[in-house]
């Protein structure tokens, strides 16, 4: 069945999930979605009151993740989003990842549940690969837009969806007038575990990509296709096979994130609630 069929197993768990999450949370909805990639798992702390944390664990189709630095749990946080008033921000901090081998459902489930649970933005962030050397490990850097070299999609069926302005101009404005210092790059996603060879990383180059990562790209295809605003932020980790002559671990990701913890998370706190207010 097609995944633009509200009854596909797809949309059906992800019905099921967002209600458990709802009545975990004890709240009517979620209003802005973000999914911590590594590095980025200090923000929820600078977002406002956390009102419920809850093992992947204990919600239907989703995983604990088996990379480390991804926590393994979703918390649900209430913000003050100035006039708006209060706001629930759900923090995905267990994506699951494609080379994880659960299917491309399961790395769509998260976007997907907070879509059924009344999101309407989902703020993607992740660790990436940089192939500007102007971009030293520890730089965010925004999506403005993606190549999906993982050779699948979230989508199956006659589920024709556009993608043409898919990472939110607005929000990126929002970003950039939190930090004006903030550059932008094409996102390649592939399969990984692996990482690229310095010959693919000259051909990514080529094609026009900027950073290089294992998430997000399908993630924000389904969440478009689920009809929410798309805003993706990247932390450049490590400069890209055969950028510098340095070898790759996800050791040096986790590090890299560490380092910039604190720094990235007081932006993307600032984004999420500027976002919030100006929704
Ligand atoms: O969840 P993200 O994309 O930040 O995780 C990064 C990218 C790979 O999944 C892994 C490789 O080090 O970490
Ligand atoms: N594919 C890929 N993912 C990453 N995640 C963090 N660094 C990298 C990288 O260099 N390549």
């Amino acid at each position: 069945m097609s995944t633009n069929d509200p009854r596909s197993e797809a949309n059906q768990h992800a019905q099921q999930a967002a209600e458990a999450l709802l009545q975990a949370a004890g709240v009517e909805s979620i209003d802005l979605a973000c999914t911590l990639g590594s590095g980025w798992g200090e923000a929820a702390g600078q977002l406002g009151e956390q009102i419920a944390e809850i093992s992947a664990e204990d919600l239907p189709g989703f995983h604990i993740s088996g990379v480390p630095g991804h926590s393994g749990s979703l918390k649900v946080i209430r913000t003050q989003a100035g006039l708006a008033g209060p706001k629930h921000v759900l923090v995905i901090g267990a994506r699951t990842h494609y080379y994880e081998g659960h299917g491309v459902e399961a790395v769509a489930h998260g976007v997907r549940t907070a879509a059924a649970a009344g999101a309407g933005v989902v703020v993607l962030t992740n660790g990436c690969g940089g192939l500007n050397p102007s971009w030293s490990p520890g730089t965010p850097v925004l999506i403005r837009d993606h190549l999906n070299l993982t050779g699948t999609s979230p989508l199956q069926g006659a589920h024709f969806v556009d993608l043409t302005d898919l990472y939110s101009l607005r929000i990126r404005g929002i970003a950039q007038r939190v930090d004006p210092s903030l550059g932008e790059g094409v996102y390649a996603q592939l399969p990984g575990p692996h990482y690229e060879t310095p010959a693919e990383i000259s051909y990514l180059r080529t094609i026009g990509a900027d950073l290089v990562g294992m998430s997000t790209a399908l993630e924000a295809i389904a969440a478009r296709a689920a009809g929410m605003e798309v805003f993706g932020i990247s932390l450049v980790t490590n400069l890209a096979a055969g950028i510098s002559d340095e070898p790759l671990s996800h050791q040096e990701v986790i590090e890299a994130g560490a380092a910039a913890a604190p720094r990235i998370a007081s932006l993307l706190a600032q984004i999420i609630t500027t976002t919030l207010e100006e929704s």
